[in-house]
């Protein structure tokens, strides 16, 4: 294999411009040309790639977002701009592809490998955490601590009047974000799209609340079944039903997805990169570079896309135990 391209896909997350850069690194320690295609899956369409060298990547280590920027194709979804694709990887003399992206792009990924057989193998880069076969994905570790900080802020509100926070963090499918900072932000409840909200339990207790606590922190998945933060305040006020309670909703959004990586996905982010292109250069295809009990692993796509990751029944425990 003599030249190989990398592309960003999908929503961005901390710590995917440490992945290119350790796939531009290693590619070049190889003895392999690296090319940067930007803009995802449309810029692999519509030939927006370059030749990568080592100073391309010098000083973006410490950077959130990525230099190849991201997208989200629907063109990719047509066999039509899968084909477009492929005759410009042809034109380019592409013999590998590291796509670093989530469930979506593995799935494009998996689809254009079957459809045109070139070797490919992906990076975990989503802030959600919901690939199987890594036990983290890059930006995670990010994002948690962002929304992390914001809740410890809120709660100072929060104590100081004596309010009922909900507090909004994304994860549109998943609960990997909410349960996590939960946790560590001492919340009172965590609503999340694996588990069925029981709202009523909500309600008991907020109406209740001046017997134990003041105050009371609830982080929502954005993609809970109940609805969002909003709409589940409205429900639970309504509910509770006492003029003296004061609720108040704070959403997080994108300040979730920036900001300098830390460590942890500094680390991942160059692991999982280097990986990829060493797995590429070894003959596997189809399947993606995570770290699974501290080891590289390679998983293929299928799994990775199919396989739910399991939340941890203790982490939930731990919700309702710690917040009596
Ligand atoms: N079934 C599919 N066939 C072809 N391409 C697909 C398919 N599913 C997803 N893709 C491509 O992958 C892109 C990225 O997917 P998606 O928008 O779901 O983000 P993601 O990789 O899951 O990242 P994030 O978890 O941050 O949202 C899509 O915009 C689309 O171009
Ligand atoms: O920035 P966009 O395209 O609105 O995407 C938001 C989504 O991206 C994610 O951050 C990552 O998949 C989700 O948690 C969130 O719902």
């Amino acid at each position: 294999m003599k030249k190989i391209a990398v592309f960003t896909s999908g929503g961005d997350s901390p710590g995917m411009n440490a992945c290119i850069r350790a796939v531009v690194r290693t590619s070049i320690f190889k003895g392999i040309e690296v090319y940067g295609i930007s803009y995802g899956y449309d810029g692999m369409i519509n030939g927006n790639i370059k030749r990568m060298q080592s100073h391309s990547v010098s000083n973006i280590i410490q950077r959130g977002g990525t230099i190849l920027k991201s997208a989200r194709s629907d063109e990719f979804r047509t066999f039509e701009g899968r084909k477009k694709a492929y005759d410009l990887l042809q034109k380019h003399g592409i013999e590998g592809i590291v796509a670093i992206g989530g469930d979506g792009t593995f799935t494009g990924a998996k689809v254009f490998f079957e459809e045109f057989g070139i070797p490919t193998i992906g990076c975990p880069g989503t802030i959600d955490n919901d690939i199987f076969g890594t036990d983290f994905t890059i930006g995670f570790d990010t994002a948690v601590n962002t929304a992390l900080e914001a809740i410890d802020k809120i709660r100072d509100t929060a104590a100081a009047h004596d309010r009922i926070f909900f507090i909004e963090v994304m994860g549109r499918d998943s609960g990997y974000i909410a349960l996590e900072c939960g946790i560590g932000g001492g919340a009172e409840f965590v609503m999340i799209p694996e588990t069925e909200t029981d709202l009523k339990r909500v309600v008991k207790s907020l109406k209740n609340l001046r017997k134990t606590k003041t105050s009371s922190i609830i982080v929502v998945a954005e993609g809970d079944e109940e609805g969002g933060a909003e709409e589940i305040m409205q429900k639970v006020k309504e509910k509770v039903n006492d003029p003296e309670k004061e609720f108040k909703v704070t959403t997080l959004g994108h300040i979730q997805r920036g900001g300098n990586p830390t460590a942890r996905d500094r680390v991942l982010a160059s692991r999982c990169g280097m990986a990829a292109v060493e797995g590429l250069l070894e003959g596997k295809s189809n399947c993606m570079a995570g770290v699974v009990n501290g080891e590289v692993v390679y998983t293929p796509f299928e799994d990775c896309i199919g396989k739910p990751k399991q939340l941890k029944e203790d982490h939930l425990k731990l919700i309702e135990i710690l917040s009596i």
